[in-house]
């Protein structure tokens, strides 16, 4: 069984507490990311689960068992790190088997795990047995490297290097997966690969993994949850589309993608119930997110304000005039500065190659359809 719950963590170090009561709930075969800025405690979490370190408090359990007391070696967690802690004398193939014989060293009688020992003392492995031959050409034909088993891993790019540590991870047929910033050292484009292989290799393995990231579109591109961490806390846990679309709070909303933020209160409710917030004397904006507060936080996306042109048909509210201070041309889209009433607004629309493109100091009346206007 591979999953996983921590129940209020716990660890204090000397001068820090890096996790004040941390709750996770993984299901098997759940691919959740834990991501945050730096420092708030998403290695210390990971290292947690997998044996390294010892929480001052709180429990964790792989499968229905409690793990703290268990030794990180019999956790049967695989990880990968940023740095891909391969050993530079063995070539693809016996990096891969090499953890194999790790857990020969952990397993049998006193002599038996003697003789491991020394024989990874040695600086080559010894010829390895049909099953290891078999489970390491497996891994390596997941991650795509069947074809450079023997090649020297510092003959590697830094892609193949890391594919190198995830078969390495995989081939112990671990019940959960632990990977800490894995994609950090890797050019954007590598990375964009990286994430559909480690994907597609936890889809098809069904195995329960942990992903370490501060990197908002990592997170949510790849996992089926994301865990928000803050300051030794869990801020929001939540699938990727609803951390988007409603955020707990301005540091969830702002962390996870792009957003304008304001303060507004609520005034009244419309016909249909839906609250009118008062953003400045001038500007009510009307939401669809029910509310009791009165004083709230209003979040709308850049990419959910509509700049109406010419021809659009015409909104009966939200409509706003707004003063164009930049626009920025980003490929597949357009993103526009705006000034409204001395707030900031950012706009980022779809290009479309017969649209003109707005000029500092225009005008513009821009839209923020209610279901936009989310409330937090
Ligand atoms: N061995 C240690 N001794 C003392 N303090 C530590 C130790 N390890 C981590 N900390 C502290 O615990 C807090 C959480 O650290 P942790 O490495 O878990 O954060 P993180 O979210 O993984 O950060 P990053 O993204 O920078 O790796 C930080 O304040 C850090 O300084």
């Amino acid at each position: 069984m591979g999953s996983v719950k921590v129940q209020n963590l716990v660890k204090k170090y000397d001068k820090a507490t890096a996790l004040k009561g941390v709750d996770l709930d993984i299901k098997e075969g759940e691919f959740y990311a834990l991501l945050g800025p730096s420092g708030c405690g998403k290695t210390t979490t990971m290292r947690c689960i997998a044996g390294f370190e010892k929480p001052t408090s709180g429990e964790i359990l792989i499968g229905d068992k409690v793990v703290n007391n268990v030794p990180a070696n019999r956790r049967n967690c695989g990880m990968v790190f940023q740095s891909y802690a391969l050993f530079p004398h063995y070539n693809v193939f016996e990096n891969v088997a090499y953890s194999l014989n790790i857990r020969d060293l952990y397993s049998g009688s006193m002599g038996q795990r003697a003789k491991t020992f020394a024989r990874l003392m040695s600086r080559r492995l010894s010829k390895p047995t049909k099953e290891i031959q078999r489970k390491v050409h497996d891994a390596l034909e997941y991650v795509e490297l069947g074809h450079l088993a023997e090649r020297g891993v510092n003959e590697l790019s830094g892609g193949q290097q890391q594919r190198v540590a995830l078969a390495r991870a995989l081939v112990m047929e671990p019940s959960v997966l632990l990977m800490d910033e894995p994609l950090s050292n890797l050019d954007k484009k590598l990375r964009n690969t990286m994430r559909t292989t480690i994907r597609r290799i936890q889809q098809d393995l069904k195995i329960t993994t942990i992903f370490v990231t501060h990197d908002q579109e990592e997170a949510m591109s790849m996992a089926d949850h994301v865990a928000v961490m803050r300051d030794g806390e869990i801020v929001q846990m939540a699938t990727p589309t609803e951390l988007y679309s409603s955020p707990k709070d301005p540091f969830v909303a702002d962390f996870v993608g792009s957003s304008n933020i304001y303060e507004g209160q609520v005034m009244e409710t419309n016909a249909q119930g839906n609250p009118i917030v008062k953003i400045t004397d001038n500007i009510h904006l009307v939401s669809d997110t029910r509310t009791d507060k009165k004083d709230v936080k209003v979040l709308v996306r850049p990419e959910g304000i509509e700049i109406l042109r010419k021809g659009s048909t015409v909104k009966s509210e939200n409509v706003v005039e707004a003063k164009v201070k930049i626009s920025t041309y980003l490929g597949p889209t357009i993103r526009y500065d705006l000034e409204l009433e001395g707030m900031d607004v950012m706009v980022e629309e779809e290009f479309q190659p017969n649209t003109t493109l707005y000029a500092e100091g225009d005008t513009v009346s821009v839209h923020l359809p209610m279901e936009r206007v989310v409330l937090i």
